[in-house]
């Protein structure tokens, strides 16, 4: 049986201390509101102690939101713990995060401190915490540069003290994985109460190791991960929470579940993306733009054979509708085969060489090649319900009726004249005259949509070109304009090489 991984997100706190990503309370709440719908289990919804708006912010969510686990960070300080717990007193289920660097370089140079301090200081501000709620979590910042030695030392004080998640921050994002699983095996070996509490990651991707780490630290035993919407966070960012939930979902031997409603992954991502102002890179796993987007020949070919030849992932599972395949110089005839065919354009042999061979030209000059390129290359093999345009019809009475129209097939003008037992029947002769091919006209139906003298006429028709039928409508209270619109009208369904090839 796997166990629970609890996914404690952490976007609108590390991920909104973000230059330029900073949010208003409503924004937050529409943020908490997504992660709970997506099934987050914790939601670090800010520092209290760090502005009015951010206390309020938490205090906000807390009511806002009832499912997941409330989380209000703390430094290791009387005031900060006191204020966290102040702005938890909403919250159905809080928790307050609280702890002090662990490293040389912080103990010496940021703290100003020694080691025994740090773990008495420690030890303090979980009690303290304890004091307002029973789920204390330890933070040892800057555990990924921390001695074992001490590391293991303030672990096991600050679970004797009560905490009931250690979190092992590699704060710097220093680590390689095989360091950072090293720290939570060492911390399961070496730590004797470290049953008592659950071991939670926290990477960051100064050396873009952050999931790579988290999965380490979760392969060796770690049980909660801290994570972000798109990975965002202080400078590089932090782990995404898509890349680990997705790589957990590929990989069962991973023995951990996730909460996570993962189709709802892209629309979070998106919210998340506009709201912060802050860019999803189109390369970016999971939810970039180019994701599940295949641009090079071999690679298309192989996904429309079979998908899973490049997909290690329905791209539905994480909410995104399709893959796409996109049309570049890199492109081959399977790839534009396959949008022809979405276009209708049905292409095989020497029909199809000849195309891809415009389509290469084109390529090469135009990064992207969209739709209306595709139009403009195929246009003579597709119908254009514009490529046969009525100009003028009329008729004159002088014992034979005889009709004059104007059409313009393509880009050019035709006028012609024609005799019939009847001014539509003169009309639509004088039309097949101009409309090389001939058509067969098969079906003629004039319906009267009204009983009066001013009635409108409603035209339906199908004529026929090499055994295929194509039809027609139109409706006008000119029985003749009728007539010769409904003609136009399916003369325009037929594919325009059928005109190019006469
Ligand atoms: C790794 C992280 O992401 S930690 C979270 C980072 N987020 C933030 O810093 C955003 C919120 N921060 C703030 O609003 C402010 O920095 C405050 C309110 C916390 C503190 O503001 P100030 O009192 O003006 O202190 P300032 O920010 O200048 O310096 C931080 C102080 O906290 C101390 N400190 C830092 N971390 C801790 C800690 N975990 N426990 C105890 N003290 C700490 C520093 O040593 C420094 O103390 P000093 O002034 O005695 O040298
Ligand atoms: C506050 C802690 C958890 C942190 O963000 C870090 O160490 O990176
Ligand atoms: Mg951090």
């Amino acid at each position: 049986m796997s166990d629970k991984l609890w996914i404690f997100d952490t976007t609108l706190r590390d991920g909104e201390q973000v230059p330029g990503c900073q949010l208003n309370t409503q924004e937050k709440i529409i943020v908490a509101k997504a992660l709970e719908d997506l099934g987050v289990d914790i939601i670090e919804a800010g520092f209290p102690i760090s502005s009015p708006g951010d206390f309020k912010s938490v205090e906000e969510i807390s009511k806002a939101v009832s499912n997941p686990i409330i989380c209000a960070l703390s430094r290791a300080v009387q005031k900060d713990i006191e204020v966290a717990a102040d702005s938890l007193k909403y919250a159905k289920k809080g928790r307050i995060h609280t702890g002090i660097g662990v490293s040389p370089e912080h103990i010496k140079y940021k703290l100003r401190s020694d080691p025994d301090e740090i773990i008495r200081r420690g030890v303090a501000a979980v009690k303290l915490a304890r004091n307002f709620v029973d789920d204390v979590e330890f933070y040892a910042e800057d555990a990924g540069r921390a001695e074992h030695d001490f590391l293991a030392k303030i672990i096991e004080e600050v679970i004797k003290a009560g905490a009931t998640v250690v979190n092992i921050p590699d704060t710097t994002g220093y680590c390689l994985p095989e360091q950072y699983g090293g720290f939570i095996s060492m911390l399961k070996n070496r730590v004797p109460n470290i049953d008592k509490a659950i071991i939670s990651t926290h990477c960051h991707n100064d050396l873009g190791m952050a999931t790579a780490n988290t999965i380490a630290g979760v392969q060796a035993g770690a049980r909660q991960v801290e994570v972000t919407i798109n990975g965002i966070g202080e400078r590089a960012g932090n782990t995404s929470m898509e890349e680990v939930v997705m790589a957990i979902k590929c990989h069962g031997s991973i023995p951990v579940e996730t909460s996570i409603d993962t189709p709802k992954i892209y629309g979070t991502s998106r919210l998340v993306s506009k709201l912060m102002n802050m860019p999803v890179q189109p390369n970016k796993a999971i939810v970039g733009r180019n994701a599940f987007a295949h641009s090079s020949g071999i690679h298309q070919d192989g996904v429309l054979k079979h998908r899973e030849n490049y997909e290690i992932m329905d791209p539905k599972d994480v909410g995104v509708a399709e893959s796409s395949i996109v049309l570049t110089a890199r492109s081959g005839r399977a790839a534009l085969k396959h949008h022809l065919d979405a276009l209708g354009v049905e292409l095989e042999g020497e029909e199809l060489r000849e195309v891809y061979e415009q389509f290469l030209l084109l390529a090469d000059k135009k990064r992207d090649i969209g739709r209306k390129d595709l139009m403009s290359l195929v246009g003579k093999y597709v119908s254009d319900s514009n490529f046969v345009e009525l100009i003028s019809v009329g008729y004159s009475s002088n014992g034979n009726i005889t009709s004059q129209v104007k059409l313009k097939v393509g880009e050019k003008e035709y006028s012609e004249t024609a005799e019939g037992n009847g001014p539509v029947d003169a009309v639509l002769k004088a039309i097949e005259k101009i409309v090389e091919p001939q058509v067969e006209l098969e079906e003629f139906l004039i319906q009267a949509m009204t009983a009066g003298s001013d009635d409108v006429a409603k035209v339906h028709m199908k004529v026929i070109k090499n055994d295929v039928p194509y039809f027609g409508f139109s409706s006008n209270s000119d029985i003749v304009l009728a007539s010769a619109m409904a003609f136009v009208d399916a003369l325009n369904k037929i594919p325009v090489k059928e005109y190019a090839t006469t």
